[in-house]
């Protein structure tokens, strides 16, 4: 576990009330509540399995943008799916798409990506169920990871679906699990149970249900009680600041690779079959 020295003095928080922002439409997506120790729960709510379209991304972007002003300690991100954090991007955005439509999808996804790994606020998931491919980017993109022990799955297996992770993702990866690790989940495409996880330094604590997964995060939050704000955001971006200056100087490259893999034929061929193979399991399941 963590270790911060305290530092004795006294740290001016704006006061957080208890609230909910999930009354705008647009903010259906996701059921945003503030406690009253300035902690935020942003529970993503599209059902049924959290998949990250263009909506979505964009209003986990905006919440995190109204808890930075609202100098909240920090927030959990966290999944009403049971059995479920989120199944990834969403492959409907992926299959056959409208060329313009793409274009934003990627543009939300790298703002995303951007606006959760240099977040002023500190930053966590309780992860309850699997997180797979663009979800466990989502969950590498945030300080800490608490995960349930049992079924739940994490891990980058974007090959499974024809998608050679990008350098950035690896990147990510990297800064979290170590070259070794990396290497070894990123060419297997494995998916680790949460204690396979811990082992790689891809989650930080197991939990035994997503109540504990959330308490367990807000211990987290709460050992920089006693650290300024400021100071801990200045260190936390200057230590990042390699990951972010290189990403915004590639961005465009990330871009234009990230369309041409989607629109080549033989990606859209894949994706018909896994996307076919995704609906036929219902099936055989009902049967
Ligand atoms: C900033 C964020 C993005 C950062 C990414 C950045 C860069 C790229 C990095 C990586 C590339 C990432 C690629 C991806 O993320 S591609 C998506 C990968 N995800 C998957 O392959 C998961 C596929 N789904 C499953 O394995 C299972 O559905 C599940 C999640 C384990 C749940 O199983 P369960 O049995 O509970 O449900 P169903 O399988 O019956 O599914 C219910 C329903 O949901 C549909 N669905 C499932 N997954 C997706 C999805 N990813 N997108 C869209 N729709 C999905 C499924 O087809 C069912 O639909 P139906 O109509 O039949 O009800």
């Amino acid at each position: 576990m963590f270790h911060l020295r305290k530092v004795s003095r006294d740290v001016a928080r704006v006061a957080v009330k208890t609230r909910r922002l999930s009354s705008a439409p647009e903010r259906s997506l996701v059921d945003l509540s503030v406690d009253k120790e300035g902690i935020a729960i942003v529970q993503m709510q599209r059902a049924p399995v959290n998949s990250l379209n263009i909506e979505l991304m964009r209003t986990i972007c905006d919440s995190v943008s109204d808890l930075e002003k609202d100098k909240c300690k920090g927030m959990i991100l966290t999944s009403a799916s049971p059995n479920i954090f989120s199944a990834g991007m969403d492959l409907m955005e992926l299959h056959n798409p409208d060329m313009k439509r793409l274009e934003e999808f990627s543009k939300s996804m790298f703002d995303l990506v951007l606006k959760l790994f240099g977040s002023k606020i500190v930053t966590t998931a309780a992860i309850d169920g699997y997180s797979g491919a663009g979800a466990c980017v989502v969950a590498l993109a945030l300080d800490y990871r608490s995960m349930t022990a049992g079924k739940a799955r994490i891990g980058l297996n974007d090959t499974a679906v024809g998608i050679p992770p990008a350098k950035w993702v690896a990147d990510l990866m990297t800064r979290t699990m170590g070259q070794r690790n990396t290497e070894l989940a990123l060419t297997s495409s494995f998916m680790f149970p949460a204690e396979r996880a811990l082992q790689v330094g891809l989650v930080d604590e197991v939990a035994k249900d997503k109540e504990d997964a959330v308490e367990r995060c807000k211990k987290f939050i709460k050992l920089y009680d006693n650290i300024l704000p400021a100071v801990r955001t200045h260190t936390k971006l200057s230590l990042r600041q390699d990951f972010i200056v290189e990403f915004e100087k590639n961005r465009e490259q990330y871009l234009k690779d990230f369309m041409n893999t989607i629109t080549n034929p033989a990606f859209q061929n894949g994706l018909d079959i896994y996307i076919s193979s995704l609906k036929q399991k219902k099936v055989k399941a009902a049967a």
